[in-house]
């Protein structure tokens, strides 16, 4: 009768592992059984600096496996621990959350942020990206504002976007900017109230599920002030920069400095600030008056240590165009108003920022 493994390894088991108590095949330190024509191999994987303990046992093993009836010759090897340890398979614990991520595709991200609501932030965004698109980069738009969506209007987006593969999303596409909006995955007039889990989840699935192809640069829309939405971007995804708009307002620039410090617990660097409505231009007489006050945004990214990146006056031509479809810096780009935003992208440009 042939010697089978089953056999040997019943014999095995009754040898006592000296350092964990159990016996040698349940301590997993039996390797490499083989037999053939009745030799029995087989080594006992063990600490090196233990040789001395393991000596006896590997005695014991080697002579109750000879004892065994049709066993022929037996060797067995005592060898150190492979340096790597086998891979556990079973999980010790559950899986941890996973770091920031890329974009699959996108160079840069950039987070345009603002303390308080309506200073202009979208509006800034919009023309940001418009810009940057005119002077040649791939640029995305990701608007996350998801308490009042309103890039689909600016850009001169409607529709839903679509998903031929039900996985991933088609974004949509205007003035050479690749956009997509909370506001195009709900209906419109339909007051959405986005909770915690909720809002991540639609984050996540813009950041990674829309098919943002290859962009220089993601401008991120975010809502107003310090909240979940801030927090799960910057968690999620890897965020290069974040640029934090604000008026000449003291209340507003109170708010401002509050995302500052956000920013810079997420370890998120501050690219700059940029003042909105730093002054009111007439439309009709082109009369210079500061209706928030005037130079507030530059003392305070000075006492911050932050770049002023540009103040942007405020004027009516810039309110119709983003409510038109067509931002400023595209639908009249040689005017001063647009001069703002082609310089601020050109700046960023130059910096290596988008
Ligand atoms: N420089 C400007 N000159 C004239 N109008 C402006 C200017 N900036 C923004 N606006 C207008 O102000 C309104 C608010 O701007 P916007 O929606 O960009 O603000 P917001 O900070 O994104 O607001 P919220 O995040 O609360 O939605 C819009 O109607 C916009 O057209």
């Amino acid at each position: 009768m042939s010697l089978s493994r089953e056999t040997v390894l019943e014999t095995l088991k009754t040898i006592k592992d000296p350092l964990s108590g159990s016996d040698i095949v349940a301590a997993g330190i039996v390797r490499a059984l083989n037999i053939e024509e009745g030799t029995v191999r087989f080594v006992l994987e063990i600490d090196p600096a233990k040789s001395d303990v393991y000596a006896p046992v590997r005695d014991e093993a080697d002579a109750k496996v000879a004892a065994l009836p049709g066993a022929g010759k037996v060797s067995a090897m005592l060898t150190a621990h492979s340096e790597k340890a086998p891979p556990d398979l079973k999980p010790k614990q559950a899986a941890q959350p996973q770091g920031p991520q890329k974009i699959p595709g996108v160079d840069r991200i950039i987070a345009v942020a603002s303390g308080k609501g309506g200073v202009g932030k979208s509006t800034v965004s919009a023309n940001i990206a418009c810009a940057l698109a005119a002077q040649g980069r791939r640029v995305g738009l990701l608007d996350a504002d998801v308490y009042g969506p309103s890039q689909p209007r600016m850009l001169g987006v409607s529709g839903r976007p679509a998903s031929p593969d039900g996985k991933t999303i088609l974004p949509m596409r205007n003035h050479g900017v690749t956009m997509m909006s909370i506001g195009l995955m709900t209906n419109e007039d339909q007051a959405v109230v986005w909770r915690g889990p909720m809002l991540m989840g639609a984050l996540q699935q813009m950041m990674m599920q829309v098919q943002w192809g290859a962009l220089d640069v993601l401008i991120v829309d975010l809502p107003p002030g310090t909240g979940d939405v801030q927090m799960t971007l910057a968690q999620k995804a890897h965020v290069d920069g974040a640029i934090v708009v604000s008026t000449p307002q003291d209340v507003a620039l109170i708010d401002a400095r509050k995302g500052i410090d956000m920013f810079q617990k997420l370890n998120v660097p501050i690219i700059g600030m940029v003042e909105n409505m730093s002054t009111h231009i007439c439309s009709n007489c082109g009369h210079e008056e500061h209706v928030f006050g005037h130079g507030g945004v530059a003392a305070e990214a000075d006492k911050l240590n932050v770049p002023l990146l540009a103040e942007i006056p405020l004027h009516l031509d810039v309110r119709v165009a983003a409510d038109g479809g067509a931002p400023i810096a595209v639908s009249k780009p040689d005017s001063a108003q647009a001069k703002a935003f082609h310089d601020l992208a050109a700046d960023l440009i130059a910096k290596g920022q988008a």
